[in-house]
């Protein structure tokens, strides 16, 4: 039976490497859906994997995760075009306007949390987030929202009977219960959208299981480690791609002490891949999957517990699902207006 893989976020990065790792694993019977916002980069990767697996079932489909008519749109079409869906990699993410504090870091640097530091980047990195044209915080829909309504979209085909899917969210080792709250779920107040989104997957993904196990739906988390993508050139704006690649001998001796500096696209699809080959029932809801590489460069998956409680995984998910039906209002109404003005 061929299995139908959807991932987010799928045209660079983490979210291609998984793809081609996917294929170059499991060559035959694999249908893979690309959902990606920009598509010119889309048709870009799709052309890549067709280029190395000329027999691959890959097809494209546009999707921004920050926007809830584009997910109702997109997964009105995943449904129309499969009759199931076994993985939903929820993938898509971002981190704007990223600031560097340079002395936190130097101070990190001749510290006893040097590790800590370069394992999660705490303490040095803080966002400026936007607000998207559905009046969301920007990190927070594109991260965490969108994905949750694309969840709920494709309910009937992630939940049929006698078939158990698997969810994967990419989260990350930077989610910090510390900059959540159940007050402001979006993060409008605070200057850490990023990990407050990350955490909140790691809430959700617990809930989500809580909710959904049931009906055959398995949610699990993953850390891809540090990684060299264009979310982390990003980090350093006024750093070129190529000044980076410079200081990888730098990375590579880090990665002595940390196996977290997986670096590579390749080696941070790891645990993704490991999700993918488990029997979702033996996963833990409770852990995190890491992503590391040993000094080496072998490449392996680690459990972490994760530090979430189920009440307040009830709490957000609760507040998701009251968030979700106030957006959807919105939009019948948005519908409705514009369809009395034609
Ligand atoms: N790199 C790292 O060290 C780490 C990354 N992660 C997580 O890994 C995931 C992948 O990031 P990574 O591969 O590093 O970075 P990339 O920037 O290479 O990939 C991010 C992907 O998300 C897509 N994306 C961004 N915004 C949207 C949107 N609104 N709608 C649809 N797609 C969107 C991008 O597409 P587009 O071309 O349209 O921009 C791109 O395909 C993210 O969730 C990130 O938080 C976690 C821990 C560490
Ligand atoms: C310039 C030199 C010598 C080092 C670079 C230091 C930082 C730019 C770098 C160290 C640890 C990194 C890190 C991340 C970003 C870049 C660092 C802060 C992340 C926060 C990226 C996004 C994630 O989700 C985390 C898991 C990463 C943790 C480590």
């Amino acid at each position: 039976m061929s299995k139908v893989v959807l991932v987010t976020g799928a045209n660079s990065g983490i979210g291609l490497a998984l793809c081609e790792r996917l294929l170059s694993q499991i060559p035959e019977g694999l249908q893979l859906c690309l959902a990606c916002r920009n598509m010119q980069r889309a048709q870009a990767a799709h052309s890549a994997l067709l280029a190395s697996h000329p027999a691959a079932q890959v097809a494209l489909l546009h999707m921004d995760t920050s926007s809830i008519s584009s997910i109702i749109r997109a997964a009105q079409e995943v449904r129309l075009r499969y009759d199931r869906l076994d993985y939903l990699f929820l993938n898509a993410g971002i981190m704007p306007n990223p600031q560097f504090d340079v002395n936190a870091f130097f101070k990190g640097l001749f510290s006893s949390s040097v590790i800590t530091m370069f394992a999660t980047g705490e303490g040095i990195l803080t966002q400026k987030d936007g607000v998207t044209p559905d009046g969301l915080q920007e990190v927070f829909a594109t991260n965490l929202f969108g994905h949750f309504l694309l969840v709920r979209e494709l309910e009937p085909l992630l939940c049929q009977a006698g078939q158990t899917s698997q969810l994967v969210w990419t989260s990350s080792s930077n989610a910090h219960r510390s900059a959540f709250s159940l007050e402001d779920i979006q993060h409008q107040r605070g200057t850490q959208p990023y990990s407050s989104s990350k955490y909140a997957s790691d809430l959700l993904s617990l809930a989500l299981n809580t909710h959904y196990n049931k009906q055959g739906l398995y949610s699990s988390v993953i850390c891809p480690g540090f990684v060299m993508t264009n979310l982390t050139y990003s980090i350093l704006p006024s750093f070129p791609a190529f000044l980076w690649t410079l200081l990888m001998p730098i990375f590579w001796l880090i990665r002595m002490f940390t196996n977290t500096f997986t670096l590579t696209a390749y080696n941070g699809a790891e645990a993704l891949l490991w999700l993918f080959k488990q029997k979702p029932e033996s996963l833990d809801p409770y852990v995190k999957y890491h992503s590391l590489t040993s000094g080496l460069g072998t490449n392996y998956t680690q459990p972490h517990k994760m530090d979430i409680d189920l009440e307040t995984s009830e709490s957000l998910y609760e507040k998701l699902l009251q968030l979700e039906s106030e957006v959807r209002k919105k939009l019948m109404e948005e519908q409705e207006e514009a369809s009395c003005r034609i």
